[in-house]
């Protein structure tokens, strides 16, 4: 049954003396106003302690209550179920808190508290918004008329020319990107509006629109008119009156809230609330936003950026952007948000697309819908071990391993190993048609030199190298065929000058200086005879062998292995750099020798690319690249002739086209290219990257235009940074800023002074964190000494079932993964664990490290003692307990460990 309640209602005075006459209400409980709204479908948030709703499309309600000075919370109480009356986060001054109460039966819900509010006002900006909003609609719809008419319109496509073909493909492609625009329109088109000083009313959206003469009816939130709603203060000198923030649930407004920001204006009763500098923007809005039920997926926060994420969001789009902040400070959001403003801002950025590196794979399903919800697609998402196209690592490699090879001292090595493979300058002989011929070892090196004059790659210089070779041997042979004609000459005029003797006839002139060859009897050689034996020399495996080994052509994957794989080389490039001091004492050669062969490590991949940056690209060995993209022009081009009925056109002059115009996505062609140069590019969680990774990242984005988000405190892999300074200072050409987030959204207060002392531990001097909300959670540890994998089971499936359908993470040391996944997943059906983890599960097992990046409704942290003691423990720890927007356990076998021994014991009950 579904129940619909009235938008917004006051309190009704016979009722609420009722309730203080049963004692639901105290006596002393002042009730000023209170408002009921409806919404169908969803669950009340896990923060609000209620159960979620067996049916959920009966109704759910919220309420919303402007809360005054020295009020210390408000509660609802509902009749006529048992469920808990609920207590919120201690509101701030002057703020609005939403209160969300599922309702089975909504006979009566009161607001207590000393809350006031003008419900008349409220109703009729409702009212007002919805006209707005009404107006929006009928020009959307409007649009997406012309938009399908304009599709149908396109000419079927017969006959014309391959260029036509091309051009109504663009067309189609534009109008079918400008339907998807509007599509979106469809969630929460319209969420703020600004009124100035003079007047004037902005109304911002996810997207701008115009009407038919062109003025504006909703300004794109990226455009620097909107700006002001995400940063206009009291005091802030913004010439904004007011600041309306208005929810919507589809097509229909559900709430409105004001903030006045020009006090003077605001008259006593003016049904909105007043607003502190200090204060959120749009508090009610976005209390409402954080204590929502998590859905698996990050989802997009355009309506209530707050005033110092904006900030970082619109910031300019030159040089490298460090973003530093806790957990749950918003950074992902910020990022993605940004990428979004850039690509919306420069032109040049959104022709060469953004690059978005995440930690793996379930993080970027995580945060993959953000981007496309704010419509923008010109965003490549990757993980490292994804950088190199066409290089999948496979292998597994230990700690220590992976940490040498992330070194910066690595890139040395690389250089000095590519040098060593160029032309070693020795006498060196070759073997042609039976004769002996010596590369002198002076030849060599002024090849050598002269092919590296000029910074080339490796295989630009190695083909200018043999190319000075070829034809310094093709000399040798020429001169020592010339030699031996001389020879020959020699021994015929000696012949000529016996027999003439012996004939006493004297003679002047040999018979044929030219021979029918073309061959100059007299020493010297044709241009075509010389390309003749050059050709010879050439077609001689014996000789290219000699010329091709001397400075072969490389890929970067044989280069990798013939290095790793061979201990002198590994000891001569090593030789290089001092070992002792940068790579330390535990055996580079072998450590890195053990690890050739059986695949690629995810260590590998940057190896790689920087093999690859110097190597070069190896056309001659490599052509499958191209033949490839010959082919998918061709299928192409048949489908497209097929589907169109095109006659006259063959699909080989269409593919041509194609090749002059590549008709694949922008993300595509830059994903599949390792030398593309993206316009600006996103790394997230970037405290996990090796120095060797930062290289080959940079390299990506010619620009140097990044934004960097990431938390130096929960850096957990062996060779990831701890000091932006580390970075910084390694890049000195660059251009940094580094800049901070400093309010957790994510995590209530209480969890941020649970982990607090963990903080404390990984560095003394890091600033208290601060949480946007309180006063929803209260964490606590237990002690599980017996049957660990058991016990945590146990608590896993009663902690899912308190979520009602909420998202629980158990977070656990690796080597626990496999056996408590399956407990759990015995108890709790569904759970999801290890690779390919589903987010949509109720319920994960997962690592630390899978953590990263993600939230939760409830984490349950399993052997505290077992995560802090991996070699970043205390980092991990911090992560796992940072998860969680609400309820966290934390078991421990033995004593708690010291950084969580404040934290209330619970009793298994
Ligand atoms: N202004 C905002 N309005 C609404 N929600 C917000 C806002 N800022 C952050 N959030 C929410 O807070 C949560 C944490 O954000 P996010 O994941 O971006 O933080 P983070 O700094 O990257 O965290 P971590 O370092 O722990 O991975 C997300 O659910 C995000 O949507």
């Amino acid at each position: 049954m579904t129940t619909q309640l009235d938008l917004y209602s006051a309190p009704d005075p016979e009722r609420t003396a009722e309730l203080k006459r049963t004692g639901i209400l105290e006596e002393s409980d002042l009730i000023t106003a209170g408002f009921l709204a409806t919404a169908p479908g969803g669950h009340p948030p896990r923060n609000s302690g209620l159960p979620r709703l067996e049916h959920p499309e009966e109704t759910e309600s919220w309420v919303d209550a402007r809360v005054e000075e020295g009020s210390e919370f408000i509660k609802v109480v509902v009749e006529s179920t048992d469920m808990p009356t609920l207590r919120t986060a201690a509101p701030r001054a002057g703020g609005n808190i939403p209160v969300t109460a599922a309702v089975a039966h909504p006979s009566i819900i009161d607001v207590r508290g000393r809350v006031s509010t003008d419900e008349q006002a409220l109703d009729g900006a409702i009212r007002e918004e919805q006209d707005y909003l009404d107006g929006l609609y009928a020009r959307v719809e409007q649009l997406r008329a012309e938009v399908e008419a304009d599709l149908a319109a396109a000419p079927a496509g017969h006959g014309g020319s391959a260029q036509d073909l091309l051009d109504r493909d663009a067309r189609m492609a534009a109008l079918a990107t400008r339907r998807a625009d509007l599509e979106r329109a469809e969630n929460g088109l319209y969420f703020g509006r600004l009124d100035r000083a003079d007047g004037e009313r902005i109304h911002i959206g996810r997207m701008g629109l115009r009407d038919e003469e062109l003025s504006p009816l909703l300004v794109d939130w990226r455009a620097p008119a909107a700006a002001s709603f995400y940063t206009a203060t009291v005091g802030s000198g913004s010439d904004v009156r007011r600041r309306r923030h208005i929810r919507t649930g589809r097509r229909r407004v559900t709430g409105v809230n004001d903030e006045l920001l020009d006090l003077e204006q605001a008259g006593p009763d003016d049904g909105a609330e007043g607003h502190q500098a200090d204060a959120f923007v749009g508090e009610a809005a976005l209390m409402e936003s954080l204590t929502a039920h998590r859905t698996g997926r990050m989802g997009d926060i355009v309506a209530t950026l707050q005033g110092e994420q904006d900030r970082i969001i619109r910031s300019g789009a030159e040089g490298i952007l460090v973003v530093q902040g806790g957990p749950g400070t918003g950074k992902t959001a910020v990022a993605l948000h940004r990428a979004a403003l850039l690509l919306y801002t420069y032109p040049r950025i959104a022709e060469s697309g953004v690059l978005v590196v995440g930690p793996n794979a379930t993080f970027l399903s995580y945060i993959e819908a953000v981007l496309p919800s704010l419509g923008e697609t010109q965003a490549v998402l990757t993980t490292p071990d994804t950088l190199l196209p066409g290089v999948t690592p496979t292998r597994a490699e230990d700690a220590a391993v992976a940490a040498l090879k992330g070194h910066p001292a690595m890139a040395d090595v690389i250089a000095a190993a590519v040098a060593d493979r160029q032309a070693p300058a020795r006498d060196t002989d070759l073997t042609f048609d039976g004769d002996t011929f010596q590369l002198a070892a002076s030849v060599i090196a002024a090849a050598r030199s002269h092919a590296t004059r000029g910074g080339h790659d490796f295989n630009s210089a190695g083909r200018a190298f043999r190319e000075e070779l070829w034809s310094h041997v093709t000399d040798l042979v020429v001169a020592h065929g010339e030699q031996l004609l001389t020879d020959v000459e020699e021994g015929f005029e000696a012949e000529l000058r016996r027999v003439d003797a012996s004939l006493s006839k004297g003679t002047d002139q040999l018979p044929g200086q030219v021979d029918a060859a073309g061959t100059e009897v007299t020493g010297t050689v044709a241009a075509h005879e010389r390309d003749r034996v050059r050709a010879e020399l050439e077609a001689d495996a014996d000789v290219a062998a000699v010329i091709d080994g001397l400075w072969p052509a490389l890929t970067p994957e044989g280069f990798r292995e013939d290095l790793l794989g061979d201990r002198d080389r590994l000891v001569s490039a090593l030789a290089a750099i001092d070992t002792d001091q940068t790579l330390g004492e535990s055996g580079p050669i072998e450590l890195l020798h053990r690890s050739a062969g059986g695949g690629w490590s995810l260590a590998d991949i940057a190896l790689l690319d920087e093999a690859a940056e110097l190597l070069g690209t190896d056309d001659t060995d490599n052509p499958s690249a191209a033949v490839a993209a010959r082919e998918r022009d061709l299928a192409y081009a048949r489908r497209v002739l097929a589907s169109t009925g095109t006659r006259g056109v063959s699909a080989e002059a269409m593919a041509d086209r194609f090749a002059e115009r590549d008709t694949r996505v922008l993300a595509e062609r830059a994903a599949a290219d390792r030398t593309w140069a993206y316009g600006h590019a996103v790394v997230d969680e970037a405290q996990e990257l090796s120095p060797m990774q930062w290289r080959m990242l940079l390299r990506r984005v010619p620009s140097g235009s990044l934004t960097i988000v990431g938390d130096v405190h929960q850096t957990s892999s062996a060779d990831g940074t701890t000091s932006w300074d580390t970075l910084t200072a390694a890049h000195p050409r660059r251009r940094w800023q580094v800049v901070e987030l400093t309010v957790n959204y994510r995590t209530p207060q209480e969890v941020v002074d649970a982990a607090l002392p963990v903080l404390r531990a990984l560095d003394p001097t890091a600033p208290q964190p601060v949480s946007a909300r309180s006063g929803a959670s209260s964490p606590w540890r237990l002690q599980v000494d017996e049957d660990l994998i058991g016990g945590t089971a146990q608590l896993a499936a009663q902690e899912h079932a308190a979520l009602a359908g909420g998202h629980l993470a158990v977070i656990a040391p690796p080597e626990l993964l496999t056996d408590l996944a399956s407990a759990v997943a015995d108890l709790v059906p569904g759970t999801s664990a290890g690779e390919g983890l589903d987010l949509d599960s109720s319920c994960v097992v997962i690592t630390p490290t899978q953590a990263k990046g993600l939230e939760f409704d409830g984490v349950l942290v399993a052997d505290v003692g077992g995560i802090l003691a991996a070699p970043r423990g205390l980092s991990d720890l911090y992560v796992a307990m940072t998860r969680t927007t609400s309820g966290l356990g934390l078991l421990h076998v033995g004593d708690a460990p010291e950084v969580i021994a404040q934290v209330p014991i619970r009793s298994l009950g």
